[in-house]
This record gives C-alpha cells, sequence and structure tokens, in this order.
C-alpha cells in the first residue's frame, strides 16, 4: 500500500501551521480506513461524533473561541474524514491490490485524534486574529492549501477533503 507519511511539510503563511495539523488528521484518517476496512465496522460512528463535538464545544469557551464556530470547524474536520475514508473504502474494493494489508488499532488512532484535536484548538487560538479578517483569511487560506497540496504530495482525494476541512477556517 502506498500510505502516507505524516505531514512533514511546512505550508505557507500565517494558516501554514493551522493548515499543516488539518492535513495530518487527513492522514490519520487513511490510518482509520485501514482499521475499519474488511471488518464490517461502518465508517460512520455517530456517537463517536457527538462526544468529539460535546468536548469542543465545551473547550472553546474555555480558550476564548466562539463556540458554534469551532463546532463547525470541527464538523468539517469529521466530514473530511469520512471523504477520505469512503474515498480509500472505494479505491481499495475496485483495486484489492492496493488495501492495506496491515489493521491498526482504532483505539490507539482515536487517541492520535484526540492529540490532533488539541493541536487544532491551539491553532485556532493562534489564528484568531487573521481568520477574523474575511480578505486576509482567504487569502492565507488558499496559499496555505496550494503548498500544502503540493508540498504534502496530495492526491485528487486528499486534496478534495483539504478543501472541506478548510471550508469555515475563515
Ligand atoms: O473515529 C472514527 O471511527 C472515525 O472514523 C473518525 C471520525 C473523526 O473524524 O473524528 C470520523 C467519522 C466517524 O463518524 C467518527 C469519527
Amino acid at each position: 500500500t502506498s500510505r502516507q507519511p505524516a505531514a512533514a511539510a511546512t505550508a505557507i503563511g500565517r494558516l501554514g501551521p493551522l493548515t499543516d495539523v488539518v492535513v495530518e488528521r487527513l492522514f490519520v484518517s487513511d490510518e482509520v480506513a485501514a482499521a475499519k476496512f474488511g471488518t464490517g465496522k461502518a465508517i460512520d460512528d455517530p456517537a463517536r461524533e457527538h462526544h468529539e463535538l460535546a468536548e469542543v464545544a465545551d473547550r472553546a469557551g474555555a480558550l476564548g473561541l466562539d463556540s458554534d464556530r469551532t463546532v463547525r470547524f470541527f464538523r468539517d474536520q469529521i466530514a473530511a474524514s469520512k471523504l477520505v475514508q469512503r474515498g480509500l473504502f472505494a479505491r481499495w474494493q475496485a483495486h484489492p491490490g492496493e488495501a492495506p494489508t496491515t489493521r491498526p488499532d482504532l483505539a490507539v488512532i482515536r487517541t492520535e485524534l484526540d492529540a490532533l484535536t488539541t493541536r487544532l484548538l491551539d491553532q485556532l487560538v493562534a489564528t484568531e486574529a487573521v481568520r477574523g479578517v474575511p480578505v486576509a483569511c482567504r487569502v492565507a487560506v488558499t496559499g496555505a492549501a496550494v503548498s500544502a497540496a503540493v508540498l504534502d504530495r496530495l492526491d485528487g482525494l486528499h486534496r478534495e477533503a483539504l478543501r472541506a476541512a478548510l471550508g469555515s477556517v475563515c
């Protein structure tokens, strides 16, 4: 399998560091897909999503972030993860030779996702000023996304997921 490494590249601009963590989460979604593929386990886990979103809503307040906007951002991260997972499932079903040969432990991966949640919240705090200026934010997010796509060699599926994941940043 051509599993991609964790994002090592640095996306450009003031939203580069946030975008790097977003890309890292997309790569972890490859691992989630590998954990579920062939097990009969559904991609959607509404209870886990509910738990994650309740947690970020709670933590947003303490960090001085707008709770609704923060929840929307994480909803997008989850939607992007499902986009990656569905795309990989389809790819692996069509080309069994590309399917992963080892099955990571979903519980371990979820602890990685939890750590990424903390880093994403930190980045939302660090980028509040630029995200508050719509034009500057859109310029920054476009530059960060384009550079990440190139530097991290994102394929079409992961580029589409990155677009979804960054949809409510500004
Ligand atoms: O934890 C999982 O099972 C995932 O697939 C990850 C994730 C997420 O992005 O946080 C995505 C889809 C599920 O509905 C729940 C959570």
